[in-house]
């Protein structure tokens, strides 16, 4: 558990705030707070209505409903979507249609998940060669079907 601050913004006014849907949900299911119609292959940026503080260390990422994507082709299109640490802004939802029909949104409706996680940092060291692997630069499928 860790604890994130969340300031509600004027037209976050009334919502519910993001919530675990079940005792072992791993996302906060997090509304719209705004209405808007996507049509078939359009994208927004659709307001959430709140502003977090999440600890130094940490990330939280912004995660699709799979019964959005599943039923009306509905997704987010960055994800997972990546809120820094030092993010001071209102989170919104970056938001895709891919399927064939209009997708109208309501205020209040849940439109994605969010779930906080641990972030590692490196510092890079830049080298003239690497190791030596079997697997050398195959990828992309070089391990076959
Ligand atoms: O789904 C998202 C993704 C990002 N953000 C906000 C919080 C995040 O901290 C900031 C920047 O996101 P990101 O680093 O993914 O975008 P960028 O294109 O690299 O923008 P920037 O140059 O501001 O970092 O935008 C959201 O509200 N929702
Ligand atoms: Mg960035």
């Amino acid at each position: 558990m860790i604890r994130i601050e969340l300031k509600r913004l004027p037209h976050g006014d009334g919502l519910p705030l993001p919530a675990y849907a079940s005792d072992g949900a791993a996302g906060m299911d997090v509304v719209a707070a705004e209405a808007l119609t996507l049509a078939p292959g359009a994208r927004a940026a659709v307001a959430t209505g709140f502003a977090i503080a999440i600890p130094h260390g940490h990330e939280v990422q912004v995660r699709p409903r799979s019964g959005l994507a599943l039923k009306h082709g509905v997704t987010c299109l960055n994800t997972p979507g990546t809120i820094d640490s030092d993010y001071r802004g209102e989170v919104k939802v970056i938001l895709a249609n891919l399927g064939d029909e209009p997708f109208e949104i309501a205020r209040g409706d849940r439109i994605a998940q969010l779930v906080p996680a641990a972030v590692l940092r490196a510092s890079l060291a830049e080298v003239e060669t690497l190791d030596d692997t079997v697997r050398g630069a195959g990828g992309f499928g070089s391990t076959g079907r």
